[in-house]
């Protein structure tokens, strides 16, 4: 009896794809009701890519132009009376995002006891399917080697296929992204964005490593999705992905992920996903 009641936890347990480690073992009090239930191949995606990419692209066509992520790291990094221009910027960063995709969303203290930051709806309202954030960072393939970057460190998020992305901004993990980021410059052309390492990102979709996990009395409103890029993605507009590829040589898409809304979401509402995702 005890061996099958062990099977059947073994069962159970081999079934979830955690999507942050420590997670793991600290809660597991999991929101049933909001589990994202996948097959391996991830076939049942809640939106078809297709529309994931189209919400991306509008909302790239109307960004603000700047002449490399540079120039938007010196913004963030000056002092608070020029900093007075970088909020205009940040302004119209919000503009670009109401007028293209008709909400707003920004980081703020949580509404959740101990939870640090969170991220909110601040203008407009999200639709049940929208993609409303991005989950930014250096995309690791299974092979590659993250052990010094992970350690201690809640930012890793895990894909269902085991990819992994590091979406922290500081530290180790920033080093290696600016790295990885520079390294892929086309010319002139930057193949990704590294401003959301700032507090003042280029993409305003770019905070999805912010968002917390789902309680019982805050059911997740929003799920994790993968999104490979497609080769036809406007190449002028790659400048915006808040991701890139650890390996310089990885033959795959890049891998993106994006936050898609599961209910209408209305202005000053938390976002909360939830750490976990059973795979059949
Ligand atoms: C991916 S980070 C999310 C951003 C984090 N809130 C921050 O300010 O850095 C994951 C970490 O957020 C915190 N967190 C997430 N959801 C939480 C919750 N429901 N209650 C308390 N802490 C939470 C935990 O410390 C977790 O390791």
């Amino acid at each position: 009896m005890l061996r099958s009641a062990l099977n059947r936890f073994q069962n159970k347990w081999k079934s979830y794809r955690h999507r942050f480690v420590p997670w793991v073992v600290l809660n597991l009090s999991k929101n049933e009701k909001t589990l994202r239930q996948v097959t391996e191949r991830s076939k049942d995606k809640l939106v078809p890519d297709e529309e994931v990419s189209q919400s991306l692209l509008q909302l790239f066509r109307v960004l603000p132009r700047v002449h490399g992520a540079d120039h938007w790291e010196l913004r963030a990094a000056q002092t608070p009376l020029l900093r007075q221009e970088t909020t205009e910027e940040d302004q119209r960063g919000d503009d670009a995002m109401l007028q293209s995709l008709g909400f707003c969303i920004a980081r703020k203290p949580s509404t959740l006891p101990f939870a640090g930051t969170g991220v909110f709806v601040t203008k407009g309202c999200v639709p049940k399917g929208a993609t409303v954030a991005m989950y930014p960072g250096t995309v690791y393939q299974a092979y590659d080697p993250i052990l010094l970057q992970s350690i201690r460190n809640p930012f890793v998020f895990r894909c269902i296929d085991g990819v992994l992305i590091d979406g922290n901004d500081k530290g180790i993990s920033k080093m290696v992204f600016k790295s990885c980021s520079g390294r892929d410059r086309m010319g002139p052309f930057m193949m990704s964005d590294t401003s959301w390492l700032t507090s003042s990102p280029q993409n305003p979709l770019a905070v999805g490593q912010y968002v917390n996990n789902c309680s019982n009395e805050s059911p997740a409103n929003v799920c994790y999705q993968e999104f490979d890029v497609p080769d036809r993605f406007p190449f002028e507009l790659w400048q915006y992905l808040p991701n890139v590829n650890y390996s310089h040589d990885t033959q795959r898409p890049l891998r993106c992920v994006a936050l898609v809304s599961l209910r209408d979401i209305t202005a000053g509402e938390e976002l909360f996903s939830n750490y976990y995702t059973i795979v059949h």
